[in-house]
């Protein structure tokens, strides 16, 4: 039902226009320590297969949110990014795992049955580099550092925060990213469903380089579209040169060899 549903929006998108289509975290499966195992897929599988068909059909870019992986008796939550022939450009394996304990709001332990990537997710289109990172990896500004200095100029995040840290922190992380590394950043989550064991907040969400959201989806079920203008982020950078301005002789991020 879900994969008739994603590919359903799909198209919709991308008959609105959209070139490059996003889907949120887990969007083949409930998101919860107790359903990954269930829920979970090889890559390619099911769900990859259709997400491929579908990018293919439209001729679109299409970041087809999250699956929970399986792969040699291990489980992931992974992203796989397809192009507009079909073939798969980007595998994004989540890099950090959502483990936190807030007494009396919110206890989840992805580590419980989840393992981490370790590899870092980018992809080139015609319009601009793209980095990718699946919902808790957008509290490590490193990763968006160094996606940007890999030369993104967009960063997507399907993900699904919670009706606890999704208020406080879900947009305020978007355009900390986005303003800190002067790039556009789109998230995706699901729609909220109260009645869910793990309640999302939804709002998936589009920010600019100067920090401004652009785009902002209500916590129900729709599609969220904005143009990426990369002269407007060209401009930004120009007048507000902090790429050019760091002080590289007192710190650094950087990627390290694996
Ligand atoms: N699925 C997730 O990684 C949730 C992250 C989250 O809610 C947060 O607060 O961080």
């Amino acid at each position: 039902d879900n994969l008739k549903r994603a590919s359903e929006l799909v198209k919709q998108a991308a008959q609105q226009g959209a070139q490059i289509v996003a889907l949120p975290e887990c969007f083949n499966s409930p998101y919860g320590t107790k359903f990954f195992s269930e829920y979970a897929e090889n890559i390619p599988g099911q769900s990859t297969q259709m997400l491929s068909e579908v990018a293919k059909e439209c001729g679109i870019f299409l970041i087809g949110g999250s699956i929970p992986e399986e792969d040699s008796g291990k489980l992931y939550n992974t992203c796989t990014v397809y192009g507009p022939d079909g073939t798969l450009l980007a595998k994004h394996r989540k890099i950090h795992l959502f483990n936190i304990d807030v007494p009396g709001k919110i206890r989840f332990q992805e580590s419980e049955t989840l393992t981490p990537g370790d590899s870092f997710s980018t992809f080139d289109t015609p319009y601009c580099k793209i980095g990718v990172g699946i919902c808790y990896d957008i509290r490590f500004a490193e990763l968006a550092q160094i996606y940007t200095k890999k030369g993104c100029q967009l960063l997507i995040y399907p993900g699904a925060f919670n009706m606890t840290t999704g208020p406080a922190h879900w947009e305020l992380l978007q355009r900390a990213r986005a303003l800190d590394n002067q790039v556009y950043v789109a998230t995706v989550s699901p729609a909220r469903d109260e009645k869910a064991s793990y309640i999302a907040w939804g709002h998936s969400t589009v920010v600019s380089p100067w920090g401004e959201v652009i785009a902002k989806a209500g916590s129900d079920e729709t599609i969220t579209s904005a143009d990426i203008d990369l002269q407007y982020l060209a401009d930004i950078r120009q007048q507000i040169p902090i790429h050019s301005q760091r002080r590289h002789d007192l710190y650094s991020v950087e990627e390290k060899p694996k």
